[in-house]
């Protein structure tokens, strides 16, 4: 029997990688703030983060990300772009691959919900101590409209390695 390890990104074999879960984040960032939530359930409660959540058959990753902003925050983002993929393998064989998509406006007003409180933040405020360990690395990147390729492993809450590739600024 052999027992996969997941201790270093280059360890996984990941032209063969296949995640468990497939997942959006969509940050609307408007008026010099970014719009995140506090988590209430799933995968990260307790959290902030981009609303988000995992993909439903026959979607396409933005139709995803702009449904879960709908039923989190009850609001519908606008002018949307794409900055790319996070892959994320956890010790214990979970998997989740995260695409990431920012919003330049939106409609309606961010309101609380069963999953979601909606908080705005400063730019220069966000609080990363708060969040997933991995929104301190790609995050500022999305602010500076880069897109990207991540690769992350996680043992619970703590990361243990990361590879991140800059792929350059947003293509429009
Ligand atoms: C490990 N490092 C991570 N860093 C940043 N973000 C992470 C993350 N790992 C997961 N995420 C996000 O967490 C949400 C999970 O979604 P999750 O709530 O489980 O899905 P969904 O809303 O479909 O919920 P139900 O399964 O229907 O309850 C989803 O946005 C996904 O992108």
């Amino acid at each position: 029997m052999t027992t996969a390890l997941f201790d270093s990104v280059s360890s996984i074999d990941w032209s063969n990688w296949k995640a468990k879960d497939i997942a959006t984040l969509m940050f609307i960032i408007k008026d010099g703030k970014i719009l995140l939530i506090r988590k209430k359930r799933g995968l990260g409660a307790g959290k902030i983060n981009g609303p988000g959540g995992k993909l439903d058959p026959g979607e396409t990753p933005e139709q995803c990300a702009v449904r879960e902003v709908q039923e989190e925050l009850l609001v519908t983002p606008e002018n949307i772009s794409y900055h790319g993929i996070s892959l994320f393998q956890f010790t214990d064989g979970y998997s989740i691959h995260v695409y990431i998509f920012s919003a330049t406006d939106f409609k309606g007003t961010p309101t609380e919900t069963d999953e979601a409180i909606p908080l705005w933040f400063e730019l220069d405020r966000i609080p990363y101590q708060e969040m997933w360990e991995d929104d301190g690395i790609w995050l500022p990147l999305v602010l500076k409209g880069q897109r990207f390729h991540g690769k992350y492993i996680f043992d619970g809450d703590s990361m243990v390695d990361h590879e991140l590739v800059n792929l350059g600024p947003l293509k429009k």
